[in-house]
């Protein structure tokens, strides 16, 4: 509990969900917890630091009075072990540029010639925007050797560190879970895991209770960005990423030390995925497990990642196929667009959307839940 921050925050009513209106009303002596206050009006959150300069990730629980995050010391970044950078070999593969290095659509590969975009093989690896523009087994940026200049690189999105706000909070379902408090785009970065680094070998099995294994996420980095399905001729259903020479070789001991990104929940059908991040000259068996969204995600809804387990492995939350459709067909009678045809909703965020039932921020005459057109896009609810 040391160093840790009490801060009493108002939490703004329903309609207030773009949270601009936070209002610190109080902050606590360092290591003191109180008791979550009742209501929607004044909730307590207890903050915990973060490793680097910037906010504090707010912990909320409108449960009861369980506030375990708090035990963990937070650590924003993993600290990889110093021998991964391996002379003089890998150094060589960082890149030279002496100028920003490409994204996609403005500054190419080849007008920069930046070795750690060509790595990636079929162009860059952001858009200009920062987006992810495919999912790939290696997304490669470039890094502390680069000779490009790291302000105005648009090759080390993740280095930049979270753009949206993200809130631990205590679901009723799957006991703590992570919220976004913003919008977030599909293709945007979301967070990266973090604890401490164990290096292990290849077989050598942990589960999930104290150890995040990142050989244990499935490969769902393949569905994001990729359209050979509806272009089946194009170059881009036939492209190759470059082969992997070795796989992760740590796991994450999240047992004394973590951050947000462990307390997000599994779901067989996610809305963020996990990708590999290397940075220049960094070893690849010790990529960066990295979060990018997988879809449009509103503010208050849930975040989950697919942990590649069996339903099996524990009483799961994700829908049944009947909840599916009803959840479609109810949609269908309102007559909002909810999410696209591939994706479904996690149970807890049909429990959040009752919960939250919220005015959305984006579309004034629809709930958060329903719509996510602005008022000018919006062709259904705002006409
Ligand atoms: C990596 S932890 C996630 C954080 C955890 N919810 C907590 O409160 O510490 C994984 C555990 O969360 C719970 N969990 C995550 N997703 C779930 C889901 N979809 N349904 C049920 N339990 C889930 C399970 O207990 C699982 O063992």
């Amino acid at each position: 509990m040391a160093g840790v921050d009490l801060q009493v925050i108002s939490v703004p009513s329903v309609a207030g969900v773009s949270m601009a209106g936070v209002d610190f009303q109080l902050q606590g002596s360092s290591g003191t917890c109180w008791p979550p206050e009742s209501g929607p009006a004044a909730t307590s959150r207890w903050t915990c630091p973060r490793a680097r300069s910037g906010s504090p990730v707010p912990v909320c629980n409108k449960v009861d009075q369980d506030n375990s995050p708090l035990d963990f010391e937070y650590i924003a970044h993993p600290d990889f072990p110093a021998y991964r950078v391996r002379w003089p070999v890998k150094r060589y593969q960082a890149c030279r540029c002496g100028t920003a290095c490409g994204a996609a659509g403005r500054l190419s590969a080849a007008a920069c010639k930046c070795a750690c975009v060509l790595k990636n093989g079929g162009g860059p690896a952001y858009n200009a925007d920062g987006t992810l523009v495919r999912g790939r087994p290696m997304v490669y940026e470039c890094g502390a050797l680069c000779g490009c200049p790291a302000a105005s690189c648009l090759n080390r999105v993740t280095q930049r560190g979270m753009e949206h706000r993200l809130e631990v909070f205590r679901s009723k379902e799957t006991e703590w879970g992570v919220r976004t408090l913003d919008l977030i785009q599909p293709g945007a970065f979301v967070c990266e895991y973090s604890g401490d680094v164990l290096t292990v070998d290849d077989g050598q099995s942990t589960d999930w209770g104290n150890y995040v294994d990142p050989r244990k996420f499935p490969a769902r980095w393949m569905e994001w960005g990729d359209a050979s399905a509806a272009l089946p001729d194009k170059e881009e259903g036939q492209h190759k990423f470059p082969e992997l020479t070795t796989g992760p070789g740590y796991v994450l001991d999240v047992s004394r030390r973590r951050n947000l990104a462990v307390y997000i929940s599994h779901s067989s059908a996610p809305n963020v995925f996990a990708q590999f991040v290397i940075r220049g000259n960094e070893d690849e068996s010790y990529p960066h497990l990295m979060v990018f969204a997988m879809d449009t995600i509103p503010p208050m809804r849930e975040l989950s990642v697919d942990y590649g387990i069996d339903r099996q492995d524990y009483p799961c939350f994700c829908p049944p196929e009947h909840e599916l459709t009803d959840l479609y067909l109810h949609d269908d009678i309102t007559g909002h667009p909810v999410r696209s045809a591939a994706g479904f909703f996690h149970r807890a965020d049909i429990y959040s959307a009752v919960a939250e039932s919220a005015i959305s921020p984006y579309c004034p005459n629809s709930t958060i839940f329903s719509c996510l057109h602005t008022m000018e896009s919006c062709s259904l609810c705002c006409l």
